[in-house]
């Protein structure tokens, strides 16, 4: 029998690309839909790398020098195979990578308004099995949406982020404390966690939960058996989605603690946010309380509250850590960045020496440093997705709609030499405003995503690494 993605003739792929790309059919215009080639024709391996969930063990090590959390080495290896889209099965469904700027601009730009994701299968299996509520990983549509807009206008507003200024910088201070303290430190991503769970902590409950306190903390624990088994569940078959297998009840045990701790939160704030109503003493926008502000947003119910706040607890540990992590590493090893960087520091702190949130406003190259570091070493080894409701066609190949589409601008793009001069130096200037060694395509690296589906915790994420490395501000080096 012949599937669907054969049925599909070239008539129906002209028909389609001239419906959703709305072509005004200039003459290039009319020969490029001429040519497009059908779906069967897009390149990719095959033989044992293919069979579903179990083919992707085939790419990796011990059969080859590939790691799962180095993906971009392979992306980047099957890119140079078989070109800019290339077709494999990954996480169980045929997949289309797409590694060309101009076709991922088409791509993010496609179902701008309601972009739809993959939900990650194996958070998506526990909400439904233990009957918690789903949040941003794994909703789409409608009840994205529902979630999403009152979400963002409490975390993305840039006033809103600010007030959060001087919570971050406590963070911070202990955080650097915590360090000076050890005669050294074995394993600084360990420590970067800790840092960021309590961040994160701090911005969904409104409190310290002591994340810096002790060398083994629970809640940092829990989070990382947490972490860890979501980016393990795409490597593996999805057997947790037919049973509780040992894999799953070890995810479950952490996934319990988190939204047992989560909705214990959720209740008392929802009680101290009754009686300070009661006692018209809340004002929603005065102080630095995300928690009390989406309790008290009437489009969202107190399971929704649970879920987002879930939702920056995963998001926004690992990310943050790997991301610091990775900065300090580039830092530390290009001797003039680091140098410039310091009197950037130096010459923007108040004469008292504490950081405020007016000077980090000043320090551009700090920020570069930041952009640089993403382009250089991009902390999420998958990058995103998107799956378009229509039909589109990428490099002259028609994809279908409800296609899975692995978006590589961040794991491949962002070191194509075309794009950037010199990319595998660290160059920071390259970000600053004016400089010519800007990237020449705004779609070449998107950190945090793009558009309505884009990173939600983005400015929290920016602010809590900008302020951590202007603290520990590093010592210039000085030539051997
Ligand atoms: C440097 C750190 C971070 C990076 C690199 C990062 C990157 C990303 C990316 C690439 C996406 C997908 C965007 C898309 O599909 O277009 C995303 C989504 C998301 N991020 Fe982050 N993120 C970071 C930190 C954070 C933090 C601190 C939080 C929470 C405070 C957070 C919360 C989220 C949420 C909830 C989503 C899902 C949004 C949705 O689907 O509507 N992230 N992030």
């Amino acid at each position: 029998m012949l599937g669907r993605r054969h049925c599909l003739r070239l008539s129906d792929a002209i028909n389609s690309a001239l419906l959703t790309q709305r072509f005004s059919a200039t003459s290039a215009q009319t020969e490029e839909i001429r040519h497009v080639k059908p779906y069967d024709e897009i390149p990719g391996p095959t033989g044992l790398t293919q069979i579903p969930h179990i083919g992707i063990a085939f790419h990796l090590k011990p059969f080859t020098n590939f790691q799962k959390y180095r993906m971009n080495d392979l992306f980047a290896s099957l890119r140079d195979k078989y070109g800019p889209v290339f077709k494999m099965h990954f996480n169980g469904v045929e997949t289309v990578f797409v590694c060309d700027a101009d076709d991922i601009e088409k791509v993010c730009k496609a179902d701008e308004s309601n972009p739809y994701r993959a939900p990650i299968a194996l958070i998506e299996t526990y909400c439904k099995r233990e009957g918690e509520p789903k949040g941003l990983g794994v909703l789409n549509g409608e009840e994205w949406g529902a979630m999403r807009r009152p979400a963002q206008y409490n975390m993305l507003r840039p006033q809103n982020v600010q007030r959060y200024f001087p919570l971050v910088n406590d963070v911070a201070d202990d955080f650097i404390e915590k360090l000076a303290r050890k005669p050294y430190v074995p394993d600084i991503r360990k420590e970067l966690i800790g840092f960021a769970v309590e961040n994160a902590a701090y911005l969904a409950f409104n409190r310290r939960i002591g994340c810096l306190d002790f060398e083994e903390n629970e809640f940092v624990k829990q989070y990382s058996i947490f972490f860890e088994s979501i980016m393990e569940s795409f490597f593996i078959p999805p057997t947790f989605r037919i049973y509780r297998s040992k894999f799953y009840r070890k995810y479950k045990g952490s996934a319990d603690f988190i939204y047992r701790f989560v909705e214990s939160e959720v209740k008392k704030a929802k009680e101290e946010l009754i009686k300070a109503q009661e006692k018209e003493d809340f004002d929603p926008d005065k102080d630095p309380h995300l928690i009390y502000q989406l309790l008290s947003d009437k489009r969202m119910s107190p399971d929704s509250v649970k879920a987002i706040l879930v939702d920056i607890i995963n998001a926004g540990g690992e990310s943050t850590a790997s991301s610091s992590m990775f900065l300090l590493h580039h830092l530390a090893s290009n001797k003039e960045v680091q140098n410039r960087l310091y009197e950037e520091i130096n010459k923007n702190l108040p004469t008292d020496g504490i950081l405020t949130d007016a000077a980090l406003k000043q320090m551009s190259y700090l920020k570069a440093c930041l952009k640089e570091s993403f382009r250089c070493v991009y902390p999420l080894p998958l990058g995103t997705e998107r799956t378009l409701q229509e039909d589109i066609v990428l490099s002259g190949y028609l994809i279908p709609k409800n296609t899975k589409m692995g978006l590589c601008m961040n794991t491949i793009l962002a070191k194509n030499p075309d794009l950037f001069t010199d990319p595998n130096a660290f160059r920071p200037e390259r970000w600053m405003r004016d400089s010519l060694n800007r990237s020449k395509h705004s779609f070449a690296t998107l950190p945090f995503g793009f558009g309505a589906r884009s990173c939600i915790g983005q400015r929290f994420a920016e602010q809590e690494i900008h302020v951590l490395i202007a603290k520990v501000k590093l010592l210039p080096l000085k030539e051997k």
